[in-house]
């Protein structure tokens, strides 16, 4: 429990989810029923309404609901047609819908569990029966973003684990190639760390990690950014939207950052504490190029930083 608490605090979960007080969407064309789920809920809910399918959909986006409950008839575009743009959407799939219609048959219900539907009510509701659903569904939806939550996170340093990394890589990239923006990758790597679990042994270095994590973690990012545990002392950044200038400006103020820590490292050849070496790539993401290339240049950056002497940055722009 201390791990979801912990992982909800960190942000991964939004607030939301702790479903104190959860927020609905009810989309019906007729107030008059939008009013009767209303009463059912405002006491304990925060209730948003919406008397059409694309109102549904632009206060879906904008208010990020925990659950819809979403009419079927509706004259423009219908209660299936919401749902299934809602689905092929990131940033809405995770919503459960509820299906509230007056028709029962069984095939007006398997099309709507087959667009992704979690449930259906028939009108009129009834209070009890409707509370008790969106309350199973809520707690459904709860545990399902806390699962994908902890599974993003790295068991040690407790920050986003690779995993997590390579799936917003994936996702920015395309955003990028879209917008024709610029995409940049940070790649950090502990100096000498070797020696530094051979002196203090590698509970000490598992400190050590954790603090590099958090200190990279915490730094100043802007909204789309992400600080990631790529794998053993190695550490990458992702920011969307920046070009190499802003980028290297960005590296150079974590090598800072971790240097100020000044964590003592008695065997290190650079200083008497905790370094990093930094390896950073901008491309601008278009066809024929890959993420793979842009992660395989941050890490020649990275190599180059280390031949050079360590504790700095290094830099490329791919054409
Ligand atoms: N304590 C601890 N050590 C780790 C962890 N993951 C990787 N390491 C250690 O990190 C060390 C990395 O060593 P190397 O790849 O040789 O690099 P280095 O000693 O940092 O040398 P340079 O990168 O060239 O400065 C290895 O000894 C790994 O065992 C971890 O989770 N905890």
């Amino acid at each position: 429990m201390s791990e979801l608490k912990s992982t909800l605090t960190s942000g991964l979960i939004p607030a939301a989810v702790v479903l104190e007080r959860p927020r609905l969407l009810v989309v019906d064309d007729q107030p008059v029923n939008i009013q009767a789920l209303y009463q059912v809920f405002a006491k304990d809910s925060e209730v948003f309404m919406a008397t059409s399918g694309q109102q549904a959909i632009e206060v879906c986006r904008q208010k990020r609901p925990d659950l819809i409950l979403l009419d079927v008839l509706m004259p423009d575009m219908d209660g299936i047609e919401v749902c299934k743009i809602l689905k092929a959407d990131v940033e809405t799939q995770n919503i459960p819908i509820i299906f509230v219609t007056s028709q029962d048959s069984p095939e007006e219900e398997t099309r709507g569990l087959e667009v992704g539907a979690v449930d259906f009510i028939t009108k009129p509701v009834n209070p009890a029966v409707v509370r008790a659903r969106v309350k199973t569904h809520l707690t459904l939806k709860m545990q399902s973003d806390a699962l994908r939550a902890l599974a993003s996170i790295d068991g040690l340093t407790r920050i986003p684990n690779r995993r997590f990394f390579d799936e917003r890589l994936d996702a920015e990239w395309r955003a990028c190639r879209r917008a024709g923006s610029s995409l940049s990758l940070i790649m950090v790597d502990v100096d000498h760390f070797k020696k530094y679990n051979d002196h203090y042994g590698h509970l000490d270095g598992d400190n050590c990690l954790k603090r590099v994590a958090s200190s990279l973690a915490e730094s100043n990012w802007r909204g789309r950014d992400l600080a990631a545990r790529y794998g053993g002392e190695e550490f990458v950044c992702l920011m969307p939207e920046t070009d190499l200038a802003g980028a290297m400006s960005k590296a150079e103020s974590l090598r800072l950052q971790i240097e100020n820590l000044a964590m003592p490292h008695a065997q290190s050849a650079n200083a008497d504490y905790v370094t990093i070496s930094v390896g950073v790539a901008t491309t601008v993401p278009s066809e024929g190029k890959s993420e793979e290339v842009l992660l395989g240049a941050a890490d020649e950056q990275l190599y180059k930083a280390k031949q050079t002497g360590r504790n700095r940055v290094v830099g490329v722009a791919l054409n």
